[in-house]
């Protein structure tokens, strides 16, 4: 049997007035990958490959400094944020090192000086990747029949948005886990992988890889839309294998919600339609705190590390 693929979406009808024809082409791909496990990619979505290609250069020669270098723009092992560069502790099962940033203006942010133009790139990466944030936020919205701008207006404030830069080391003879199976903690995910590849999606009980494709971008939904719609929508659930050849890079992008917001499942996919919620309520603080720890000090057994699962009923 080939190997199904995963839906690559256009979005220019976004960018357009009165291309409704186009507009509801992707919202009904969107829609069905939504349903059925969460994950989609997306083309014209409004990043310049110039600035996507500027940016992995960049990583990829930052990442190629010396540990003692790349320290300097670490915030320590006790920081309150794991903001700047960190690295995976050995006894973690995964294998990376990372460059986090909160929206540019954020005084947590521990931006390297170098290489030159590395800070700006990646402050423009991050403008971008928020626009393409909202567009894919509104399309998710009307997928989900929710009243106009509702989620726009519940995620009004863009503060707890977070960007990681990634390197994951080419895998051993013995080892390739570069990220192991999850699902985000946050509202939508937006990744630009390298062209080696290594991103897996789970689909009808199969690991997918998703093709690297230039100038693509990999959509995950992510764990606050799944409880919203009261598991309608699937958070994805993947991994990161880490190819052999060479070192992989990657970007990734954690459309959030700001901390205070209360987040469970919403009355038109429970009451209304006479189903039982599938999640007790929670505050969104509260499940980042535990998913910022799994990251800072990651547990060694999978069954310690925090996840949707905690709330559900
Ligand atoms: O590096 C990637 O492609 C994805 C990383 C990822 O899934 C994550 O950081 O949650
Ligand atoms: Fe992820």
């Amino acid at each position: 049997m080939p190997t199904p693929a995963i839906p690559t979406v256009d979005l220019s009808p976004f960018f357009t007035a009165g291309d409704d024809s186009g507009r509801k082409k992707a919202k009904d791909i969107i829609a069905e990958a939504c349903t059925d496990y969460g994950f989609f990619q997306i083309v014209n979505h409004g990043v310049p490959l110039e600035v996507m290609n500027q940016a992995m250069e960049l990583s990829k020669t930052f990442f190629s400094y010396s540990d003692e270098v790349k320290r300097e723009s670490s915030s320590g092992p006790d920081a309150p944020l794991p903001a700047g560069y960190n690295k995976q502790p050995d006894h973690s099962p995964d294998k990376n090192e990372y460059l986090l940033m909160f929206p540019p203006e954020s005084p947590f942010n521990i931006l390297p000086d170098n290489p030159p133009e590395f800070r700006k790139t990646l402050e423009e990466m991050f403008k971008y990747f928020v626009k393409t944030g909202q567009i894919l936020e509104d399309i998710i919205s009307e997928c989900l029949d929710l009243p106009p701008n509702f989620l726009k207006e519940y995620n009004n404030d863009r503060s707890w948005d977070f960007m990681v830069t990634m390197r994951y080391k080419p895998a051993t003879e013995t080892e390739n886990n570069g990220i192991t199976e999850h699902e985000d903690g946050n509202l939508i995910t937006m990744v630009l992988q390298e062209d080696i590849g290594g991103l897996e999606v789970s689909k009808n009980g199969e690991w997918i890889p998703v093709i690297p494709s230039k100038g693509t971008l990999v959509v995950n939904i992510s764990d606050v839309i799944q409880v919203l719609s009261n598991k309608k929508f699937k958070s994805a659930t993947h991994r990161v294998v880490r190819p052999k050849e060479r070192s992989r890079h990657s970007y990734v992008f954690f459309y959030s919600l700001q901390g205070d917001k209360w987040v469970e499942p919403l009355p038109q996919f429970t009451q209304e339609i006479g189903a039982k919620p599938k999640y007790k309520g929670f505050y969104y603080k509260d499940y980042q705190a535990l998913r910022m720890r799994n990251k800072t000090h990651p547990p060694s057994k999978p069954e310690d590390i925090a996840r949707l699962t905690m709330y559900e009923i």
